[in-house]
């Protein structure tokens, strides 16, 4: 009983008082909560078997997060997606909190690429794969080109969009790691636009580094698409860095307007 009181006590004290512990609860919270709403999501999405209409279920299940966190989502560019046809959305990857800004604006019939290891987080792995994620498996590079390819051929038969995050893994060091080729194959090989998408840098509000999670405000944008039409497997490296470049320019600028903190949510 008395140890009940004292934890009760001690955790919100803890909670003000240290950034740190602060930063591990709400991020437990984030995971945690997560494999919840999926739990919820499985059943739901089961219904209609693997179908990337699912993608719409857990786009409406995770949208609520971003009023829990206090983090504001500003999007501009929105006209770039208007655009019936497939199209290959790249965008750049700062933190399992880019999973936010993606449902924020994520397009109908628009599936990500994920590392197989997600498919095996529990029930968000379940959900995940239910809402016909594509899942690749980074150690092999062949097994990883040849889903890649299905996809393109997917992408024309189905129309299905495809969002892929090309620097291949998570990055807060403030800029873009050089971009791995894969997601420009896919548009070459589809022959459809590549639409770059740019979330603005977390610093302000949330670092893994600094154990620092607070509320905040992110830009989105969503940036005209770059056609691929005619280009051939030889054009691909041109392209990957110019929609590079494209999206380098469009972070620097975001970085350099410095977004208010937004009061509201856990604190
Ligand atoms: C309610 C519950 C909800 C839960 C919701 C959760 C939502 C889920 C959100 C999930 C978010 C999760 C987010 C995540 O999980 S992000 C992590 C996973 N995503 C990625 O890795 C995507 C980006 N990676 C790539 O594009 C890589 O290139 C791949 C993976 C394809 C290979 O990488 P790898 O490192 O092995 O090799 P390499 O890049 O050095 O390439 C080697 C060579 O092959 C060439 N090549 C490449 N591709 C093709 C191709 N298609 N056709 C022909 N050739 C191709 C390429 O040009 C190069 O040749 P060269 O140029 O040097 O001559
Ligand atoms: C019973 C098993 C329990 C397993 C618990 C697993 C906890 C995970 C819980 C929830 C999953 C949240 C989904 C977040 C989706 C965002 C995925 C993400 O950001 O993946 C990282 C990947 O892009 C790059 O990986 P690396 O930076 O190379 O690494």
């Amino acid at each position: 009983m008395w140890l009940l009181v004292i934890c009760l006590v001690a955790f919100p004290l803890l909670y003000e008082w240290s950034i740190t512990f602060k930063y591990f609860c709400k991020m437990a919270f984030y995971n945690g909560w997560i494999l919840t709403l999926a739990i919820l999501a499985i059943p739901i999405c089961a219904v209609r078997g693997r179908n990337v209409e699912n993608m719409k279920v857990l786009r409406f299940m995770l949208l609520h997060i971003k009023y829990l966190y206090g983090i504001k989502i500003e999007v501009r560019g929105w006209e770039n997606f208007n655009i019936k046809e497939p199209y290959v959305v790249v965008s750049n990857h700062q933190s399992s909190l880019d999973l936010l800004g993606m449902m924020e604006i994520l397009p109908g019939r628009c599936v990500p690429i994920a590392k197989r290891e997600l498919m095996y987080a529990g029930t968000a792995g379940l959900a995940c794969w239910l809402a016909g994620v594509i899942f690749i498996n980074r150690k092999k590079t062949d097994d990883a080109i040849s889903v890649m390819s299905e996809a393109a051929e997917t992408m024309l038969k189905e129309d299905v969009r495809v969002w892929v995050f090309p620097e291949g893994t998570r990055n807060h060091s403030g800029s873009l790691l050089p971009f791995k080729r894969g997601a420009f194959h896919l548009a070459v090989q589809a022959q459809v636009p590549v639409i770059p998408v740019v979330m603005s840098s977390y610093k302000d509000f949330y670092s893994k580094k600094d154990r620092k999670f607070a509320t905040g405000k992110c830009t989105v944008r969503i940036l005209p698409g770059v056609p691929t039409l005619g280009l051939s497997p030889d054009d691909v490296p041109d392209l990957t860095d110019r929609v590079r470049g494209l999206m380098l320019d469009a972070f620097s600028q975001m970085s350099t307007e410095r977004p208010g903190k937004e009061p509201g949510g856990i604190h």
